[in-house]
């Protein structure tokens, strides 16, 4: 296990047969409710794209960040995938099951710039981190914006968990390593975050 910050990293926790497993799940996920670009409240296109399972999933338009009990196209978001449940049991710490997923979608050149994830009705909940396909440069500060920050290298399989005095801590994704990986035949990185949003 890796500190970064006060962020738990567990390397390669998920195994290759695993992510392969788990990736066929998000595609049903993704099916069931496609990836769309969200904008944010300036009306900058993110350029990352995303969608949710769960009760709840995150959007952003010009009402800005908040948790939706449908996708923007209407509809339910579907169930949370089984093996996602696993692994939050696995390093979460928590007894309480998370209500929502976000799956993010990075193409080449897609990036999240940093920001404090504090959308959730409850702070007291960790947040949980699952990185597939390509490599990822995670940048970690402290709960200030400008700060000091922290860099490694996300790889397949690895799983982060922000929680207790890191929940708050900045955060983003300066960069992927585009076909650094060959687990999405098209390339690309998918990361899953767990949460629970509506307690
Ligand atoms: O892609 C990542 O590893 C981080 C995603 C993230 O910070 C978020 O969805 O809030
Ligand atoms: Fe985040």
């Amino acid at each position: 296990m890796i500190d970064l910050g006060g962020i738990k990293v567990h390397p390669s926790h998920l195994a290759r047969d695993a992510q392969a497993a788990l990736l066929d799940d998000l595609r049903d996920v993704i099916r069931a409710a496609p990836l769309f670009q969200p904008e944010t409240q300036r009306g900058a296109k993110m350029s990352v794209r995303m969608t949710s399972a769960g009760d709840l999933g995150w959007i952003s338009d010009r009402r800005g960040y908040r948790y939706e009990p449908r996708h923007p196209a209407g509809g339910d978001w579907p169930t949370i995938p089984a093996a996602l449940l696993d692994i939050w049991r696995d390093v979460s710490g928590s007894d309480v099951q998370p209500d929502t997923c976000l799956v993010n979608f990075y193409g080449e050149g897609a990036r999240m710039g940093m920001h404090q994830d504090r959308d959730e009705a409850s702070l007291e909940h960790p947040v949980v981190s699952l990185s597939l396909g390509d490599q990822a440069l995670f940048r970690v500060g402290g709960t200030a914006r400008g700060g000091k920050t922290q860099s490694l290298w996300l790889s397949s399989g690895d799983v982060a968990v922000m929680g207790g005095a890191a929940r708050l801590v900045y955060h983003g994704i300066d960069r992927i390593r585009f076909g650094s990986s060959d687990l999405l035949p098209q390339g690309g990185r998918i990361n899953v975050t767990l949460r629970v949003a509506g307690r």
